[in-house]
């Protein structure tokens, strides 16, 4: 999978990722009204809501992209008929040709983070059958509670041909109250991405490992020293737009090869409409706004490395 993620990332010419969080405060009215008007206003109305309004955006960009990452929180908001869609959404980006960054941020004591390892990534055996549960191509973990809350997600990895994304380095403002903390003199997200780099060795691709990392935009001279600490290992980097990432700030992140790093926007290309310099398209023509926003997302980003 990391190499199918490569490929494409190369043949598009593009090393961003699309991410999915369908907030309803994002959602033009008219594509909330139509979804009211059919299932209420009720969780399954703003379901459906967010189902029409990830298929318009994923329609009008999929074939500039090579990936999307549907962040979980907004759809688990909606209970069990968020949680439809989220899956649905994972198919129909597959049919679409995208990989899937499932954005579950979990990982537990070794027994449950199988479980979650096997509803994400692999397969459940009930009886004499097996059947998959929301089947993304990757998903991102949390590394906190230690490797044996990895080794599951990795032995499910090497069995289905999938992969991870590590918590290194969060984006959010906070995200130095513990992973900046000096452990033995050193900053423990150094500690971290050493071993998320030696977890990986165990699950190589090509040229970059089937576990990756994260490492927020926002902190491009950390990003820089886990360049190098990882050098084998796919960095993806969520905090561009939004969070105030630069483009200017993100050539550390890549490699000498151009590759190693994939770029993530979510409310700067779901919600582009709303956005300065896209308002000429208007509620309606949403979907128009975001695939501009995902074009100039390319010509940025390739701009800086
Ligand atoms: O794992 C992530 O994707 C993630 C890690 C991180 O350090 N910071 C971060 O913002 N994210 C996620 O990336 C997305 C960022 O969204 P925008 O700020 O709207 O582009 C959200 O889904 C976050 O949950």
């Amino acid at each position: 999978m990391i190499n199918k993620l490569i490929n494409r990332i190369e043949n598009l010419g593009a090393p961003i990722v699309v991410g999915l969080d369908p907030m309803l405060g994002y959602i033009p009215e008219c594509v909330k009204a139509k979804a009211f008007a059919e299932k209420g206003e009720t969780l399954e109305g703003a379901a459906e809501a967010i189902w029409q309004f990830n298929k318009a955006i994923v329609d009008a960009t999929h074939d500039l992209i090579p990936a999307v990452k549907p962040q979980i929180a907004m759809y688990e908001q909606f209970g069990i008929e968020g949680l439809k869609v989220f899956k649905q959404t994972v198919e129909y980006c597959k049919e679409k040709g995208l990989i899937v960054i499932g954005d579950v941020k979990r990982g537990d004591i070794g027994s449950t983070s199988e479980a979650y390892a096997v509803g994400h990534l692999g397969k459940v055996t009930v009886g004499q059958n097996s059947f998959y549960g929301f089947d993304e191509d990757f998903v991102t973990v949390n590394p906190y509670l230690g490797s044996d809350g990895i080794d599951p997600f990795i032995k499910v990895c090497k069995e289905e041909n999938k992969g991870l994304f590590i918590l290194v380095k969060t984006s959010n403002k906070s995200s130095g109250e513990f992973q900046d903390q000096l452990v033995n003199g050193r900053p423990l997200y150094e500690l971290v991405g050493e071993k998320v780099a030696s977890w990986g060795e165990s699950h190589m691709g090509d040229a970059y490992s089937y576990v990756g990392a994260v490492v927020g935009a926002t902190y491009p001279e950390m990003g820089k020293i886990l360049r190098k600490i990882m050098p084998k290992t796919y960095i993806l980097v969520p905090g561009y737009g939004a969070q105030g990432g630069k483009a200017a700030d993100l050539a550390p992140y890549f490699n000498k090869d151009g590759l190693g790093a994939i770029i993530n926007s979510s409310r700067g290309i779901i919600a582009a409409y709303k956005q300065p310099g896209y308002e000429k398209y208007g509620e309606e023509a949403y979907a128009d706004a975001s695939r501009q926003a995902v074009i100039d997302m390319i010509t940025d980003i390739k701009s800086a490395i």
